[in-house]
């Protein structure tokens, strides 16, 4: 295997970063860019040092996690042993499978085209695009965090902010327009049926946690990771927890989606029909750490390219400064609060000056034991 040639080389520290990551990002082409261009090298701004992804590979072989699954069609007949095996898997896992929830395998495909449709599309349509101004709901990027993290990952992405107040389709690139909006809809009811097995899983009322607004907005990321021709040096997403209520993932057959489970890697390999299911960091603070919020990334591969669709329940910056915090019912004399109150503004503040550094964006609210 070829590992870079001089550590040194590529320690962040050793050459101009800054300069090399703004280049990169005024090509508004994305990974999509380099590696249609034939490169057989990555640029240096996204490798990793050697040991540390080697490392990690090793102990990822070692692991044998199934990740749960849950059956929606066994809701009408045993919902109570449904809602157990969401207990389970939100507390011990944080992540679970969802199979027969409902989404037709069409809404699927043409989830998957829309994606492919729109990252494929000729530079300079896409360039339009290309920002990282949060007031644009719909924007593409290469890394939300490009010049915050120390290294690059090897993924372009389509971010689109559907709700709360609805997106005008008119700001979706035409070529996926209509599927995203109708994926937006599908994707939507399927979370308010989660949160009511959720809200079922704590012992609280079905309607509680929609009634604390964790379905009233989502957006999609449309995710794009070409074939990388250094895989073991890079990685496509890098590791971290997502900075939201909850979160749906659709992925196709490529794999190398990986979370975090008893200090190793465990592979999330893909399984047709079915939706990854994440808790994140904001049900993890209000469940009082009874749902886990864990760490995951995605590993490059030398095939592809691979596509993911994640939907993310959360309310962003929201302007209305709802506090949130541990759940008055879950927090006893036994089992006092774990954080403290946040607004969704301080949170995102806090998540976005950080980016994707594997260190949890709950850390700065736990509070002292
Ligand atoms: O692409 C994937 O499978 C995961 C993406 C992800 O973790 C995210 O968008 O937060
Ligand atoms: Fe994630």
């Amino acid at each position: 295997m070829e590992v870079a040639a001089d550590s040194t080389d590529i320690a962040p520290s050793a050459y101009n970063r800054y300069q090399e990551l703004k280049d990169f990002d005024e090509t508004k082409s994305g990974v999509k860019g380099i590696s249609d261009s034939g490169l057989a090298k990555i640029p240096r701004i996204f490798v990793r040092p050697a040991d540390e992804i080697i490392r990690d590979r090793s102990k990822s072989r070692a692991a044998g996690l199934q990740i749960p699954i849950i059956d929606l069609k066994n809701l009408a007949t045993n919902r109570q042993g449904t809602v157990e095996q969401v207990l389970e898997a939100a507390h011990k896992v944080g992540f679970f499978r969802v199979v027969n929830h409902g989404m037709p395998e069409s809404v699927l495909e043409g989830a998957f085209a829309a994606a492919r449709a729109f990252h494929e599309l000729p530079k300079e349509v896409k360039a339009e695009y290309y920002g990282r101004d949060g007031k644009r709901r719909v924007r593409f990027s290469c890394n939300f965090d490009l010049y915050m993290t120390t290294y690059a990952s090897w993924r372009d992405t389509l971010f689109c902010r559907m709700e709360p107040e609805p997106l005008d389709p008119q700001e979706l690139p035409l070529v996926c327009r209509d599927t995203i909006m109708e994926y937006s809809k599908q994707v939507r009811a399927v979370g308010i049926a989660l949160l009511e097995l959720l809200s079922e899983a704590l012992g609280l009322k079905p309607d509680y946690l929609v009634n604390m607004n964790c379905a009233k907005g989502h957006a999609l990321l449309y995710h794009y990771y070409p074939a990388c021709p250094e895989p073991d040096l890079t990685l496509g997403t890098a590791n971290h927890s997502d900075p939201d209520f909850f979160t749906i993932l659709l992925q196709d057959d490529i794999g190398g989606l990986q979370v975090y489970y008893q200090d190793q890697w465990v592979d999330v390999p893909p399984v047709k029909g079915a939706l990854v299911v994440n808790i994140g960091d904001l049900l993890q603070l209000m469940s009082n750490d009874i749902f886990k919020s864990v760490e995951h990334r995605v590993l490059s591969k030398d095939v592809g390219p691979r596509l993911s669709i994640a939907c993310f329940f959360t309310l962003y910056e929201d302007p209305t400064s709802k506090i949130y915090g541990p759940i008055k019912e879950l927090v006893s004399e036994d089992r006092p609060a774990l954080y403290r109150e946040i607004t969704l503004r301080e949170f995102m503040t806090h998540y976005y000056s950080k980016g994707l550094d594997g260190i949890s964006a709950l850390t700065p609210f736990r509070l002292p034991s």
